[in-house]
């Protein structure tokens, strides 16, 4: 289906998120959408998504004016969004969730059953044509980020839609579930859809577009017939090229975190560290599939979280059998990947979340002049696209991550951080990453782990890689690449080369 869209125009208050947008994506191709954080690119989708209504413009589907006032009327239109956060049901079955939004009369034709059965058939011959692997009985709930947006896919295709759009897809997902939902969208263009793809990443709106939109504070600011040499969209994008910073050596001789004996076992992974001596100042990134164990160790050093058995000790303090407050007060530092549920509360304000950290642990009367002033130097330094007294629920999700960023204390002895950079333009990310560097070279340790395996070898001193609660012995990053990377999270170790057939730290077990 041909989309084009004229004139779009859509303000919140004193912000124009859209001005005078045009956008014609064809049938058959897949159409890039960036733009740094806040540029207006998923109110523009949500707009064409029935999610938002646009106070100006026209949506024109297959050369038809079209109102596509609501997301079923979107759906009915032929027109299905995947947001970055998949809206489904985490208590329900994986195939009760790919039944939602059928229409009624469909269930209630004689029986019940009869449906679900003719559901199950569909979705199991729609996960073959797309090598995607779901259980059909499984919990949701249960699911990797990766997986729900394969359900999510293949719900949509089912409800009949011809055009798919993708905000930021390839956050929080693996490099195989990457390879999996780029195959799946090529093959659904070449079947005669149009699909529309959000992206901050350069490279993957590279590899995988047949055109391009740059937008820059609400407007289109270029368009481009891909390939297209990435400097040039870098300039578009920022108006201006960027410089990447490299990674100074910031660690010391000082021993920051020690884990003796560590054992932690949950209900679907056991991690087994015998021996871990991280440096003060070292930046350690941890690289793995989600759920391998990554998070557990984040939350075992940030005291959220007790092992089973084990010893922690932080800059010369023993930390075991220790409360988060005594984590807190021994400049430990935490930043959870999901900033909706985890990070930032919906409904308080900037200044409210400014509030509550600066009284975290404390019994004082909050001091509203002092925190405004604290709010509004946040705000500048950080950039957000916000003022004092915006619900974080209104922010850009790029804008969401400055928040939180903003919020973390200074100074930390260790820094604790799930997906860093996530959802945050490349500018941002480079100036995100100099703040922490800056960090190290005052004695923080810093942890983190990152989907993009670039940022990874790029910003790490030493990498540890995770597999099935298994953990590599610290890899010195100058030993590696990428590729490289990439194999060994893929369970493949050469003998010799990096010498780590032997994993080093203990060995896990399911
Ligand atoms: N519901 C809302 N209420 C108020 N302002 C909003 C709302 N949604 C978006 N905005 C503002 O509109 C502008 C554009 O936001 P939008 O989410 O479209 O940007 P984006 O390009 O998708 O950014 P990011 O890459 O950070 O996700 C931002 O300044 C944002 O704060």
């Amino acid at each position: 289906m041909k989309i084009e869209l004229q004139n779009i125009t859509k303000r919140f208050g004193n912000v124009l998120a859209n001005d005078d947008v045009f956008l014609t994506v064809e049938a058959g191709t897949i159409h890039g959408i960036l733009g740094e954080n806040g540029a207006g690119k998923s109110t523009l989708v949500k707009i064409l998504s029935g999610f938002i209504r646009h106070d100006r413009g026209t949506i024109l589907l297959n050369g038809k004016p079209t109102e596509v006032k609501t997301p079923a009327a979107a759906i009915r239109a032929g027109i299905g969004m995947l947001h970055q956060d998949p809206l489904d049901f985490p208590t329900l079955s994986v195939l009760d969730n790919f039944m939602i939004g059928r229409e009624e009369g469909k269930a209630k034709t004689s029986s019940v059953v009869l449906p679900k059965k003719l559901a199950k058939k569909e979705l199991k011959t729609l996960a073959f044509e797309f090598n995607f692997y779901l259980d059909v009985n499984e919990i949701l709930g249960n699911l990797t980020i990766g997986e729900r947006q394969q359900l999510e896919i293949l719900r949509l295709l089912s409800l009949g839609v011809k055009t798919l759009i993708f905000d930021e897809p390839t956050t929080g997902i693996s490099a195989l579930q990457k390879d999996a939902l780029f195959a799946a969208m090529r093959k659904l263009a070449d079947s005669g859809k149009s699909l529309i793809f959000v992206s901050h990443k350069l490279e993957d709106v590279g590899v995988l577009c047949d055109r391009v939109t740059v937008m820059r504070q609400g407007k289109v600011v270029g368009k481009a017939k891909l390939p297209c040499p990435e400097n040039r969209l870098v300039e578009m994008m920022f108006g201006r090229e960027l410089a990447t910073p490299n990674k100074p050596k910031t660690a010391s001789a000082e021993i920051a975190l020690q884990l003796d004996n560590i054992i932690v076992k949950t209900e679907r992974l056991t991690l087994q560290i015998d021996e871990l001596n991280i440096k003060s100042g070292e930046v350690i990134g941890l690289a793995g599939l989600e759920g391998n164990g990554q998070k557990l160790l984040l939350l075992i050093c940030a005291g959220l979280l007790s092992p089973t058995s084990g010893n922690i000790m932080i800059n010369g303090q023993d930390m075991s059998k220790k409360t988060y407050q005594n984590y807190l007060k021994a400049g430990v530092g935490f930043l959870p990947a999901d900033r909706q549920k985890e990070g930032l509360v919906n409904g308080l304000t900037i200044q409210d979340h400014v509030a509550l950290r600066q009284s975290l642990g404390k019994r004082a009367f909050v001091n509203w002049k002092e925190i405004l002033t604290v709010s509004k130097d946040k705000i500048s330094l950080f950039n957000i696209r916000g003022k004092a007294d915006t619900k974080v629920e209104s922010l850009s999700g790029g804008n969401q991550q400055r928040t939180q960023l903003a919020l973390l204390p200074m100074p930390l002895k260790l820094l604790l951080m799930e997906h860093p950079t996530r959802g945050l333009d490349i500018e941002s990310t480079i100036w995100v990453w100099q703040q922490l560097i800056a960090r190290c070279q005052t004695g923080t340790t810093i942890l983190f782990t990152s989907s993009d395996l670039d940022e990874i070898v790029q910003y790490s001193d030493r990498i540890l890689v995770f597999s099935g609660g298994n953990v590599s012995a610290p890899i010195d990053t100058k030993e590696l690449t990428v590729n490289k990377l990439g194999q060994m999270i893929g369970g493949k170790f050469e003998d010799g080369g990096l010498g780590t057939r032997d994993w080093g730290l203990g060995t896990g077990e399911e």
